[in-house]
């Protein structure tokens, strides 16, 4: 064991690297003095515990195999006695498995055996990031907004301080409109890869042809139309987060290929020969059930097992209806800070009437409708008549038609009927259409719809 007294002395970020292959501890603290790092090694678990009780270590590296235990005790060690300590662990090539399970512990990261400089560098980076300027960093004002004190939004907020930090896939599931982004970008702006890029990409809304040239990228003139060089969303995401929205809606071949990139760390542009190597975290969401997918055949399982190491499960607002008077406030206020102007009121029966909607679109649904409500009302206060909700006493609205709305997605979230084909739907899309002058993705998105739902709409309408 090596545990030098240089530790307490100097302000050198310190490693302490788990190994019990003597060649393989030397080659890493050698790549991390080469870093800068001052490191310690341990070449077992009880070498490691008593390294942790008299170090100040801002990394722990682990081995997953150790002759008196393995590294995922370690890392639950580390979870309950060092719980501010970032762990990753060394696991052999092919052995995902461990590490994934080493990441649900709460493991930070981890890299393959055997281990690349460069993978090892981007490691290093990102957990040094988590105390150098995670906590610190500049956020655009409302984009880590997470508005919400019910006790399942706390439950939440706790949630993601903690994925925050770690590197492992997260899967955020709920309805449509509760939140997921704004999750999926608290993540990333919480955490080491802040000052990176956030990429988000909505998955159902990519033509399959031109699939794997938007994630990949492309070369000169490796297919028609590819006039120049392009970038895809891995090289994009390049020391940030890949956010994969609606992913339940990626085709079959492309999953395949998507997995691929996720566990190699690697892409190869569409017409290039070498592959790229891409340091990117992967959150995901879907509103669908994935697991259900994957029993019926429409998700390949190895990539659920990929991407759902850990699941965030996001309630819809109706289960949280204590969280829309500051939900109102908060929106109230972002369109006049938009608008300039002093942001309006609701009056007491217009948050009563709020609280008792059922909310099928959700958070976003109670978006449109204030930001109608401020359009069409002309005082300051808004009151329950200017929200226009349809009156639905609780007894006429069975919740099974309502739940089987939302299991199949079809619903629209400002009151249409259950087939979504009245004049005031229709009126409305149009309307939306117009004013984002036909860019139907952002269309759908302010409509509280899918791409897929809106162009069901128009083709039945006759118009796509
Ligand atoms: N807890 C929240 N606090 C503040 N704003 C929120 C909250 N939840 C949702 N929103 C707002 O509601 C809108 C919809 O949120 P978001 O796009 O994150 O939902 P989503 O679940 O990703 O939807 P979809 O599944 O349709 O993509 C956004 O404008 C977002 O800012």
């Amino acid at each position: 064991m090596n545990v030098p007294e240089r530790r307490s002395r100097s302000r050198t970020p310190s490693v302490l690297v788990v190994d019990d292959e003597d060649d393989i501890r030397e080659l890493l603290e050698l790549s991390l003095l080469r870093m800068g790092l001052v490191c310690d090694t341990a070449a077992n678990v009880a070498e490691a515990h008593a390294c942790l009780d008299r170090g100040d270590y801002r990394l722990c590296l682990t081995d997953m195999r150790l002759p008196d235990g393995d590294g995922l005790e370690l890392v639950a060690h580390i979870q309950a006695e060092h719980p501010g300590l970032p762990v990753a662990v060394i696991s052999a090539y092919g052995s995902i498995d461990t590490a994934i399970r080493a990441l649900k512990l709460g493991a930070f990261d981890f890299v393959t055996k055997p281990v690349e400089l460069q993978a090892l560098r981007e490691l290093v980076k990102n957990a040094l990031r988590v105390d150098d300027e995670g906590e610190t960093a500049e956020k655009p004002p409302g984009e880590r907004d997470l508005i919400g004190a019910s006790p399942a939004m706390g439950q939440l907020r706790g949630q993601i301080e903690k994925l925050a930090r770690s590197q492992a896939p997260v899967f955020i599931h709920g309805e449509s409109g509760t939140g997921k982004e704004v999750i999926a970008r608290l993540i990333h702006s919480s955490g080491p890869r802040a000052a990176g890029p956030f990429v988000p990409v909505n998955c159902g809304a990519i033509s399959p042809e031109l699939m794997e040239s938007e994630f990949f990228g492309h070369v000169k003139g490796s297919f028609t139309g590819a006039a120049s060089d392009k970038e895809g969303l891995f090289q994009a995401a390049h020391r940030g987060t890949l956010f994969l929205d609606e992913i339940a809606e990626l085709p079959l071949a492309m999953q395949v290929k998507l997995l691929r990139a996720i566990q190699e760390r690697a892409v190869r542009p569409v017409g290039a020969h070498a592959e790229q190597s891409v340091d990117v975290r992967i959150l995901s969401a879907s509103h669908r059930d994935l697991a259900a997918f994957v029993a019926d055949g429409k998700f390949r399982q190895d990539l659920f097992f990929r991407i759902n190491v850990i699941t965030l499960e996001v309630p819809p607002l109706r289960e949280r209806s204590e969280d829309i008077p500051a939900l109102v406030t908060h929106l109230l206020a972002r369109f006049a800070q938009r608008e300039g102007g002093t942001p309006r009121s609701l009056s007491p029966d217009a948050i009563d009437a709020l609280r008792r909607h059922p909310f099928p679109g959700n958070v976003r649904e109670l978006e449109n409708l204030l930001e109608r409500a401020c359009a069409l009302c002309d005082g300051e206060q808004i009151t329950a008549a200017d929200l226009h909700l349809q009156t639905m006493p609780p007894a006429s609205q069975p919740s099974g038609v309502v739940q089987r709305d939302w299991a199949t997605n079809t619903q629209i979230p400002l009151h249409a009927n259950n087939d979504g084909d009245n004049d005031e739907e229709r009126s409305r899309v149009l309307a939306m259409l117009d004013e984002t002058r036909w860019n139907r993705s952002e269309a759908a998105r302010r409509l509280g719809m899918t791409l897929r739902q809106l162009r069901y709409r128009l083709q039945k309408w006759g118009m796509e």
